[in-house]
């Protein structure tokens, strides 16, 4: 059952994706595109240190690990944790695109509780742009990669430009960040005009 909604149809003028020519390669690790980031960081220690790779088309796998931090019922993983892990997951899909984009809407089902000890594996992938807007779809199993669905979301993402995170991010972080040659050289790798 899926709780799509008439904001995450596209519209009939939408296109399929396009892969960017120096997109990276089918199977190659993302990395993260900000270390404090929640979701993708390293540097976060109670983060979901989401791993996520290329894949075909305008597609990507992740795998996150549901650790005691992120536990909502005694054992199981909190809804909101594993909501950001699709998120974070439908997020890295703008390196294939390199756009910048945030999301704008994401609706989830969950299927199944996810235990604390369990790998999610994750998959998403881009259905169609509409101008700024990017439609998304991702899952989540549980057991292996081909294991029952336990999360699912679509998603409308939409594309910003890289001001508007100078425009509303705290000074002291966007000051970090611009000092870090290595997020700087992140922040172009998602860009086509950097
Ligand atoms: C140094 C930096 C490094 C950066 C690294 C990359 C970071 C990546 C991080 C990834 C981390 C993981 C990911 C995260 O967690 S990202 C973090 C969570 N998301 C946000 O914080 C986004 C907050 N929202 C906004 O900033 C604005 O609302 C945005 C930018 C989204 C749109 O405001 P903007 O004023 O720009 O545009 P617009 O309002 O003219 O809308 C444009 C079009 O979109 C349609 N629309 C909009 N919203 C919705 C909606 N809810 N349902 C349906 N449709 C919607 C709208 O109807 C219109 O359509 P049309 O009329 O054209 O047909």
């Amino acid at each position: 059952m899926s709780g799509t909604s008439a904001a995450l149809q596209p519209p009939a003028d939408a296109a399929p994706p396009v892969r960017h020519p120096d997109a990276p390669a089918p199977g190659e690790l993302l990395g993260a595109h900000y270390g404090e980031c929640f979701g993708c960081g390293g540097a976060q220690p109670h983060g979901l240190h989401l791993a996520a790779r290329a894949g075909e088309g305008v597609s990507v796998t992740a795998e996150f690990t549901v650790r005691p931090a992120h536990q909502g019922a005694p054992g199981l993983a909190h809804g909101g944790v594993l909501a950001t892990a699709l998120d974070e997951t439908l997020g890295s899909l703008n390196w294939l695109l390199r756009t910048i984009a945030v999301t704008g809407r994401l609706e989830t089902d969950f299927a199944r509780p996810v235990p604390v000890g369990t790998v999610l594996y994750l998959e998403a992938r881009v259905t169609a742009v509409a101008g700024r807007k990017i439609y998304s779809t991702a899952t989540g199993r549980i057991g292996g990669p081909e294991g029952p669905v336990a999360v699912r979301a679509d998603a409308l993402f939409v594309e910003v430009k890289v001001d508007h995170f100078i425009d509303n991010g705290r000074p002291e972080e966007i000051r970090a960040a611009m000092n870090d040659p290595d997020q700087v050289r992140r922040a172009r790798a998602f860009e086509v005009n950097p």
